[in-house]
């Protein structure tokens, strides 16, 4: 079942075209991942998508209602934002209460439980919190927010590797206990492929891809091994991202059949291909 319907859509700042003629249809209860490279428009994107700003072509519906001034429709979003709006002189705690009364089904048990989690101090202010827990702070009023669709910009912004994990961790078990609709926007893109089931790929604000994370894997394979065979085994085929180490090399090799029997006359090695690196070539000029 379709959630969001993204129709026609551009946006033009002045001469910049932010975004022109993207078409998305947004299932529901599905982790999607929106990935693009820097000014590629996906903070446009999410703003559009949450009435922030205004089309200036085409439309956006929620449940097939318009996100444009109502309430209703973005009452069933919390839109995590790269910026920090909230007020800098109140503490974590009083905004908890304070978006309890915008989101009347934010879970206070559940933001306090995961603030004790992530050791955020809920008695600090929010301009006293470092970068990465304003990151941690927003996280969690999304998370506990209990709103049908969330959407994160960044959310991993300036956390060190530890609460990156914690936090992705958190993300999938919220999804799991209770299934909603989720789009993240990032640029660390390989260490989240896991817990993504869709990806959105944008590129100079076009839309260049969509497909589940499973199909996009299956088009392509690794290859590793003692370098000069490796050269022999990809001669003649797609690949990208060649990774080199004294006499042992990695290739990305795309839409190919892997050739197992030549493969194992040469010693060679398969695995799984890497989202980022499809990524990179999909978004390469
Ligand atoms: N308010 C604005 N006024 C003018 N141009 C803008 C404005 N906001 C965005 N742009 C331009 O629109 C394009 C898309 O920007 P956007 O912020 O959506 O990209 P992004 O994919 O989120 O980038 P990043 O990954 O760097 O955050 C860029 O060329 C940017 O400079």
């Amino acid at each position: 079942m379709s959630v969001i319907v993204v129709k026609g859509i551009t946006k033009q700042y002045g001469t910049t075209t932010a975004l022109e003629n993207v078409n998305i249809t947004i299932e529901a209860n599905k982790i999607y991942g929106l990935l693009g490279r820097n000014g590629a428009g996906k903070t446009t994107l999410l703003n559009l998508l949450t009435n922030k700003i205004f089309p200036t072509n085409g439309a956006i519906t929620v449940e097939g209602k318009s996100v444009v001034e109502n309430d209703e429709v973005l009452g069933k979003i919390f839109y995590m934002m790269e910026r920090n709006l909230y007020p800098e002189g109140l503490k974590v705690k009083e905004i908890f209460k304070w978006t309890k009364k915008i989101y009347p089904l934010f879970d206070m048990e559940y933001a306090n439980g995961l603030a004790n989690k992530f050791e955020l101090k809920v008695n600090k202010k929010i301009k006293e919190l470092s970068t990465g827990y304003t990151s941690i702070f927003k996280a969690i009023l999304a998370l506990s927010s209990n709103a049908k669709i969330l959407i994160l910009d960044e959310p991993v912004l300036g956390l060190d590797a530890y609460h990156r994990d914690l936090l992705y961790k958190e993300i999938l078990s919220n999804y799991i206990q209770e299934p909603k609709t989720i789009i993240i926007s990032t640029h660390l893109i390989e260490e989240i492929s896991d817990i993504l089931e869709e990806v959105i790929i944008i590129k100079e604000g076009k839309l260049v891809l969509k497909d589940s994370v499973e199909t996009l894997l299956s088009s392509a394979y690794r290859v590793s091994g003692e370098a000069s065979k490796v050269d022999i085994y990809i001669k003649g085929r797609t690949c990208l991202g060649e990774e080199t180490i004294g006499k042992y090399k990695s290739v990305t090799v795309l839409n190919d059949q892997r050739n197992e029997a030549l493969a194992k006359e040469m010693d060679l090695e398969f695995n799984k291909a890497e989202l980022q690196k499809l990524f990179i070539s999909l978004t390469n000029s």
